[in-house]
C-alpha cells in the first residue's frame, strides 16, 4: 500500500467499524498526510461513508486505533448539505460564533467566506430558498470558513446538475490548491472526498482508495491507480464506472 512519508494529519491503524451483524469497515490502514487530495473510490456499501466519518470522529472504530494531530482543525461536507432556515451569511456566521468568534466579526468573516465561493449576491437570501448547487457552495463557504487543515467530503456533487458540479468541483479544486503534497504547510486544504464519478477523481485526486466491502484493497497514486494493473474487482470496477 502506498503510504505517504510526511508526518500524518489523520493517521488509522486496523481500524474495524462494525453495525450490528454489518461489517461495514475492515483492517484498515491509511495515513492522510498534508496536502493530499484522497478520493474515496467503491461500489454503494463499501464503506466510503463510514471511513469518512470515522476519519472526522463521528464514528468510533470498534477495533483499531484512530490518531489525529489534535492542534489541526477538521470540517466535514455531506452530499445534502443542511440548511439552517436563516440567511445565506448567518449559515455560515453561526457555524463561526460556535467556534467563538464574537458575533460581528463572525458575520463579517461569513461574507469573505461567501465571496470566496461567489455567492456574496446572495449572501441575504434565506439558505433554505436557494438551488441545489447553490446550498453546497454555501456549505463549502461555511466549512472553508473554519479554516480547516483537513476537508472531509461525504460525495459532494453526487445530487446536483451537471452545471452545479462544475461550479462546485472547481471550487473544491480551488480549495485544496495544487495537487502536490504542500512543502511546509502552506495554506492549502487537504482533502478526503468520496465520489461515483471518476471522472472528477481524475481532475480532483492525487491518490485513490479503492473500496471493496470494507477492505482497502488498493491504494495507490492517481495516475497510478487510472493507468497501472489493479486488483481485479477494482479493475472491473474502474471498467464498468467508465465504460
Ligand atoms: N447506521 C448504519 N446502521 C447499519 N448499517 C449501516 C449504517 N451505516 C452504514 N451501514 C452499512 O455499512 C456498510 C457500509 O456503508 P457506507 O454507507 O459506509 O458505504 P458507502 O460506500 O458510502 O455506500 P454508498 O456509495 O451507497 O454511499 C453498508 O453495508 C451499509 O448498509
Amino acid at each position: 500500500m502506498a503510504q505517504p512519508l510526511a508526518h500524518p494529519l489523520i493517521a488509522l491503524q486496523g481500524v474495524a467499524v462494525r453495525y450490528g451483524r454489518v461489517q461495514a469497515l475492515a483492517d484498515i490502514d491509511l495515513h492522510i498526510a498534508p496536502g493530499e487530495r484522497v478520493a474515496l473510490v467503491g461500489a454503494n456499501g463499501s464503506g466510503k461513508s463510514t471511513l469518512l466519518r470515522v476519519l472526522h470522529g463521528l464514528v468510533g472504530p470498534s477495533a483499531g486505533q484512530v490518531r489525529r494531530d489534535a492542534a489541526q482543525r477538521q470540517a466535514m461536507l455531506f452530499q445534502r448539505p443542511h440548511m439552517l432556515r436563516t440567511s445565506a451569511q448567518n449559515n455560515v456566521a453561526l457555524a463561526l460564533w460556535l467556534r467563538g468568534t464574537p458575533w460581528r466579526a463572525a458575520r463579517a468573516e461569513a461574507l469573505a467566506a461567501l465571496r470566496r465561493v461567489g455567492l456574496e449576491a446572495i449572501a441575504l437570501q434565506n439558505a433554505r430558498t436557494l438551488s441545489g448547487g447553490q446550498q453546497q457552495r454555501v456549505a463549502l463557504a461555511r466549512a472553508w470558513a473554519l479554516r480547516p487543515a483537513v476537508l472531509l467530503l461525504d460525495e459532494p456533487t453526487a445530487s446536483l446538475d451537471p452545471h452545479a458540479k462544475r461550479e462546485v468541483e472547481g471550487l473544491m479544486a480551488d480549495l485544496a490548491g495544487p495537487a502536490e503534497p504542500a512543502d511546509g504547510g502552506g495554506p492549502a486544504v487537504t482533502m478526503v472526498f468520496s465520489s461515483h464519478n471518476l471522472g472528477q477523481v481524475k481532475r480532483l485526486a492525487s491518490r485513490v482508495v479503492y473500496l471493496e466491502q470494507g477492505r482497502a484493497v488498493a491504494d495507490l497514486p492517481v495516475h497510478d491507480f487510472f493507468n497501472g494493473p489493479l486488483p481485479e474487482a477494482a479493475r472491473l470496477f474502474v471498467k464498468g464506472e467508465i465504460g
